[in-house]
């Protein structure tokens, strides 16, 4: 029987924190369906047309450490404003989405336009100041040379296109639970989280 939960929200906000461990909590498997865009930008920056890249993308290009950088970030984020790459992966998603087992995808339109029929939905946000401390911790401690405000122009123009493109708008769904982690650590916007969906599988 499948369950999918479905977590959207603006770059960094925690949402794939949270989905990972929702995913441990109920033995579901999980998709970071950001990565999709981010092997797609990662081949444009390699000269590939964007259209080319999602229609030959395989599982492997997900592993890619390099996809972390900012520049694959944008181009991920250019790539994502293109409806014809966002069609050539709607499939994938959708059938990992009703696997048997259950599923947790995180990304920017699960909730709306992947799989508006998910039985839980979560829109998880945070300040972008907030966002940008975070992710400048987590990219420095992987080595990278950031600064929070470079971190947080990169995360300002990425949701401002992931927010204003025409096709799949980065927004909650009607039905989506809204968190803001803004305030909460990272155990207690996971609690939230799995007692929110804990109370959904019970009903
Ligand atoms: N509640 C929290 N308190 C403190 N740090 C957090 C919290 N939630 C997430 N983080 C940290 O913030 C960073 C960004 O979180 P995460 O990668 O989950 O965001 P995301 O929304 O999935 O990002 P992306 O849009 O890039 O996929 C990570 O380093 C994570 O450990
Ligand atoms: N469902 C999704 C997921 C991601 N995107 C785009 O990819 C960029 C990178 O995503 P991260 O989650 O790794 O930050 C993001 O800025 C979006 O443009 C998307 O459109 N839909």
């Amino acid at each position: 029987m499948s369950f999918a939960v479905a977590i959207d929200g603006p770059a960094a906000s925690g949402k794939g924190t949270i989905a990972r461990a929702v995913a441990a909590h109920f033995g579901f498997l999980h998709l970071d369906t950001g990565l999709l865009y981010r092997a797609v930008g990662r081949q444009m920056l390699d000269g590939v047309a964007a259209l080319k890249a999602a229609e030959m993308l395989t599982p492997d290009r997900l592993d890619d450490p390099s996809l972390r950088h900012a520049d694959v970030a944008q181009a991920a984020s250019k790539a994502a404003a293109i409806p014809e790459v966002r069609a050539a992966l709607v499939d994938f998603q959708r059938a990992f989405a009703r696997r048997d087992g259950g599923a947790v995808l995180d990304g920017r339109d699960i909730g709306t336009v992947i799989c508006p029929d998910a039985e839980a939905k979560l829109f998880v946000i945070a300040a972008p100041e907030i966002r940008a401390h975070r992710r400048c911790a987590e990219l420095r401690a992987s080595g990278f040379d950031v600064t929070e405000a470079e971190v947080l122009d990169d995360l300002r123009a990425r949701d401002e296109r992931d927010m204003n493109r025409a096709d799949a708008p980065l927004k909650p769904a009607e039905d989506a639970l809204m968190l803001d982690t803004t305030e909460m650590s990272i155990n207690d916007a996971v609690a939230k989280a799995v007692a929110v969906i804990e109370k959904l599988r019970g009903a």
